[in-house]
């Protein structure tokens, strides 16, 4: 079976192809800051990143001939993780998602894509992959219900790869997924279910490379109503701006880590406070698990560090199973739940929004 993955980023649109789970062929379309500074919207550049698709598809002398192709899920409304079919339903959300983000994309191109070839087009445990239990939704505010926003694709990829290396279905285990990327997320995996996460998008949870975690409400109410920021300054400090980036400049954790090795304090003091937030989440998805975790997984760009991980480990060794799982594999994770799909392994999903109040 030969399947296109088209996975947008921020700035770069990743493709590949895959024959079976074999990948054949693969991409990273880079797209400058200063290329994207004429867009006003996300949509505004869907042309413009679905000509790039078809042009690296022409240079590498890939015919548009494809039994699946499936697109990295967007802001979409909440819904539990799984495959599902491209329809109107999905389309129309990703483009009236009141959250932008490249990903909202990848589904409208798949589908444009697929309906001229004549194949099916799906995406795939979304961001907005939401089962959280019940109790988990309340914030302590009515109008302010919990989000599940989380590297769900990754997060789920892992738990599958760790569950086979030990000969176990992820269905049996009770795991805390640690994506700890620009963005980070803490999952709790109750038998094949994300039962609570932070909101990753939404500042929620650990602080990470760019992104501010929890922070305390009032004083940001304060900050809010100050007359010094518009409510866009606002949500960049959260989401963009924050973090690593807001204390040192920087959202490079390798170059950080070089800092702290040369003897500057202020790194050191700034990559430990991150840390610590990671290890408290870590700790409440452990009790969020009743305190029976089988492995904590640690997953996203910056598990390569060791270092990082060395600092992680010191607070949470004890609690479970280490296991470090570097980097992602989402493109490989599409291909094997469309892969799943079409040979009828994996159940397709219906898109039903989850009223979430
Ligand atoms: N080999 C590496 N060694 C150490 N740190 C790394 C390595 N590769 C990436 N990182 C760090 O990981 C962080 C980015 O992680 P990653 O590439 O997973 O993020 P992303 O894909 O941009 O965002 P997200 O994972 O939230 O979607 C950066 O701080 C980067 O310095
Ligand atoms: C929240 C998951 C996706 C991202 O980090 O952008």
């Amino acid at each position: 079976m030969k399947i296109l993955v088209i996975n947008p980023g921020s700035t770069s649109t990743k493709l590949a192809v895959y024959e079976d789970l074999e990948q054949v062929w693969r991409e990273s379309v880079f797209h400058s800051a200063k290329e994207l500074a004429r867009f006003h919207h996300i949509n505004e550049q869907y042309e413009y990143r679905r000509m790039h698709v078809l042009d690296a598809l022409q240079r590498a002398g890939i015919p548009m001939a494809f039994d699946a192709i499936i697109g990295r899920g967007g802001l979409l409304r909440p819904t539990p993780g799984g495959v599902y079919q491209i329809n109107e339903q999905i389309k129309y959300d990703l483009w009236h998602a009141s959250v932008e983000h490249a990903s909202n994309l990848a589904a409208p191109m798949a589908d444009e894509f697929a309906s001229q070839i004549g194949c099916p087009s799906f995406i795939a445990d979304p961001v907005v992959t939401d089962e959280l239990r019940d109790v988990a939704r309340f914030s302590g505010i009515p109008e302010i219900p919990r989000q599940s926003v989380f590297h769900a694709l990754n997060s789920r990829a892992v738990s599958r790869r760790y569950a086979a290396s030990i000969q176990k279905h992820y269905e049996e285990l009770d795991l805390v997924v640690a994506h700890l990327g620009g963005g980070i997320s803490v999952s709790a995996h109750r038998h094949g279910k994300v039962v609570d996460v932070n909101n990753a998008l939404d500042g929620e949870g650990p602080f990470s490379p760019e992104r501010a975690g929890t922070i305390p409400a009032r004083q940001l109410v304060d900050l809010c109503f100050s007359g010094k920021y518009t409510q866009k300054e606002i949500h960049k400090m959260l989401n963009g701006r924050g973090g690593l980036l807001a204390y040192l400049g920087t959202t490079d954790v390798q170059t950080i880590v070089r800092w702290v090795h040369a003897g500057n304090v202020r790194h050191k003091q700034v990559l430990e406070a991150m840390v610590y937030t990671v290890a408290k989440q870590i700790g409440a998805m452990h009790v969020a698990l009743h305190g029976h975790t089988d492995a904590i997984i640690l997953t996203g760009g910056i598990a390569h560090n060791a270092y990082v991980v060395s600092l992680l480990r010191e607070w949470i060794e004890g609690l479970a199973r280490i296991v470090v799982i570097p980097g992602e594999d989402e493109m490989g994770a599409l291909a094997m739940n469309a892969l799943g799909v079409l040979k009828g392994e994996l159940p397709l999903q219906k898109y039903e929004a989850i009223d979430n109040g």
